[in-house]
């Protein structure tokens, strides 16, 4: 559906998108994550055929993104939408149906429609006075009056709160079920992980991993062990049990957890519990967006790994039982 290749923009000298290639396939929801600047909006406007590459190319559908065609089957939904203040949604929406041409009444059942789902009360309200939450929601319905295969949301959840962040994600996983195309940026790892099939996560310009989030995780994230014992071992230090007093050590590998295991035993205990941590989705990006070079003028490169993966799942550490191991015993959570 999307393909982006070697896509690059400068302005002057300043390198806001440093060559990014990425599909993206149709009836997928798809991600770019990244921090202030990283080149998310400059990407994005690209694709949309709203921002003249300096290189490379965008190309949707087998068209190129600045085809007339391709601008006819596209939503785009900018990170700040100003509405017409003294219009109502219903006004408004009538308004951008006329300039798509769509038939009165085909736009106002399927504004209607959207306006239903997204639960958006007083429509008969001036958008100027109405809450954020409720003219992002309108902004939301505009991008669908032409009822686009590509929809291109730049940060659809920004500055909304918590039900309505969770209404927009939803409806926008919605729209891919009915086929549509989405390609949407976030701030916020736990907006792309709880709706996105893939994401990028690109940072000072440049795409510095992607995949799905599993697969984010499993490249670059961090696995260790935390390892509960009777008696105290090397490295370990106090901590309550539920009857007893408990030493925990944290070690990086299986290899790890059985040498423990044997000092345990030597030492006339054992071991009670071992609890898996995985890393954050937040700490990964963190740990990656601190590993890319800040030559403002000139970013750089970094290596990338080139599966043409997915989408970000979890927000926080989670804890899980470890793989069984022969005689480590305990119950594990
Ligand atoms: N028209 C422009 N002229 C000059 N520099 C620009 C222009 N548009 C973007 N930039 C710069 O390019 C870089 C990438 O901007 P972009 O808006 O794409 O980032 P972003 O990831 O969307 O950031 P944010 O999350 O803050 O919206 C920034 O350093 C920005 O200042």
């Amino acid at each position: 559906m999307i393909r982006a290749d070697g896509l690059r923009k400068t302005y002057g000298d300043f390198p806001a998108v440093v060559g990014s290639d990425f599909t993206v396939e149709a009836g997928e929801i798809f991600g770019i994550v990244g921090p202030n600047g990283a080149g998310k909006t400059t990407t994005l406007k690209m694709l949309a055929g709203l921002v003249e590459p300096t290189e490379g190319t965008a190309e949707v559908g087998g068209r190129a993104a600045d085809d007339p065609e391709t601008r006819r089957n596209l939503g785009f939904l900018p990170e700040e939408s100003p509405l017409y203040e003294d219009m109502t949604p219903r006004s408004y929406l009538e308004f951008f149906a006329d300039l798509y041409d769509v038939p009165r009444s085909e736009a106002t059942e399927r504004t209607e429609s959207t306006l239903d789902r997204l639960e958006l009360e007083h429509r008969e309200r001036r958008l100027g006075d109405m809450s954020k939450g409720m003219k992002r929601k309108v902004a939301i319905a505009r991008s669908l009056v032409n009822d686009p295969d590509l929809l291109i949301y730049d940060e659809p959840a920004s500055g909304l709160d918590p039900l309505t962040t969770n209404y927009v994600l939803e409806f926008t996983r919605e729209l891919a079920d009915r086929g549509k195309t989405v390609v949407f940026s976030a701030h916020n790892l736990y907006h792309v992980e709880s709706v996105c099939d893939r994401i990028v996560i690109m940072n000072r310009g440049e795409i510095i991993a992607r995949g799905t989030v599993p697969e984010i995780r499993e490249t670059y994230g961090e696995t260790t062990y935390h390892v509960f014992t009777t008696v105290p071992v090397e490295g370990s230090d106090s901590v309550a049990g539920a009857d007893s007093e408990r030493h925990r050590a944290v070690v990086p590998d299986m290899d790890a957890v059985e040498e423990l295991r044997e000092r345990a035993a030597a030492a006339g205990g054992s071991v009670v519990d071992i609890r898996t941590r995985e890393q954050s989705l937040e700490d990964i990006f963190l740990d990656l967006a601190r590993g890319t070079p800040d030559t403002d003028t000139d970013r750089g490169r970094v290596p990338v790994d080139d599966g043409d993966g997915g989408a970000p799942t979890s927000h926080g550490p989670s804890d899980r039982p470890a793989p069984s191991t022969p005689g480590s015993g305990g119950d594990r959570r």
